[in-house]
């Protein structure tokens, strides 16, 4: 098996394509994420990130260039395929939690494992050990709008990695928190990336949070290139 978790090859995307509004996002953007890397994503306001994680995360399609995850290209497989590949091998986190609103912390990440089959009470013990090492267990019966935004954002995690992906893809994950909050995030985002040896692209404003991530990629233009810059 390769040592790549996520290959990108000459990725391109426009929206509106062949309209007066159409708007190239990505012209070429190539990447290989080797397992157990965490790589900083940083650009610009709307200069193409949440696109290019979402091309990254099978939800959504370039117009050219090749997306391989875990060493199986994901081109010409249908919706079904993908929806599974997704469900297996990727975690999302967004600047907002997203989680839903009526279900416990506990439930939050109960519910994408039971969508992936796996048994009520195996997914419990599962989910109340991911929120014990994230610091939240004691919150597990509360609705997310009985925690603090950090809870919240801590427990978006633990629903991401709940069918412990391969790759754990960020966007902004700390950009809604203060600074103080947003270390302590960071930090059990971190500790669990490591121990878990998952790969991660992190989109990030953060430039000391970058910093600290094995490398920084910069997309600009369209184009990814090396550094913070
Ligand atoms: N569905 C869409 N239809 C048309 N244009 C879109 C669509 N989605 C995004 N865009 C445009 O594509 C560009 C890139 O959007 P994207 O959301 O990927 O940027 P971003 O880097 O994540 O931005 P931000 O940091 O502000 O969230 C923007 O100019 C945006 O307006």
């Amino acid at each position: 098996m390769s040592d790549a978790m996520l290959v990108l090859e000459g990725i391109a995307k426009s929206y509106n394509r062949g309209k007066p509004s159409e708007v190239t996002v990505l012209r070429d953007v190539s990447l290989t994420l080797g397992r157990g890397e965490v790589v900083a994503l940083v650009a610009p306001s709307g200069a193409g990130k949440s696109t290019l994680l979402h091309i990254a995360g099978l939800l959504d399609t370039a117009d050219a260039g090749r997306v391989v995850l875990n060493g199986r290209d994901m081109d010409g497989l249908g919706d079904r395929a993908r929806t599974a590949a997704r469900r297996q091998e990727v975690g999302f986190i967004y600047q907002f939690h997203h989680l839903l609103p009526e279900f416990s912390a506990l439930e939050n990440v109960i519910l994408p494992q039971r969508a992936n089959a796996v048994p009520q009470a195996e997914a419990e013990t599962r989910a109340r050990d991911l929120l014990d090492r994230v610091g939240v267990g004691p919150r597990a019966g509360h609705r997310p709008a009985a925690l603090s935004g950090g809870e919240q954002q801590r427990v978006a995690f633990c629903r991401a990695m709940a069918n412990a992906p391969g790759l754990l893809l960020a966007d902004e994950p700390t950009g809604n928190l203060d600074p103080a909050t947003s270390e302590q995030v960071f930090g059990a985002l971190m500790a669990m990336v490591r121990e878990t040896g998952l790969s991660a692209l992190i989109a990030t404003h953060n430039m000391e949070l970058a910093a600290r991530m094995d490398r920084a990629l910069r997309l600009d233009q369209g184009r990814l290139t090396p550094g913070i810059g």
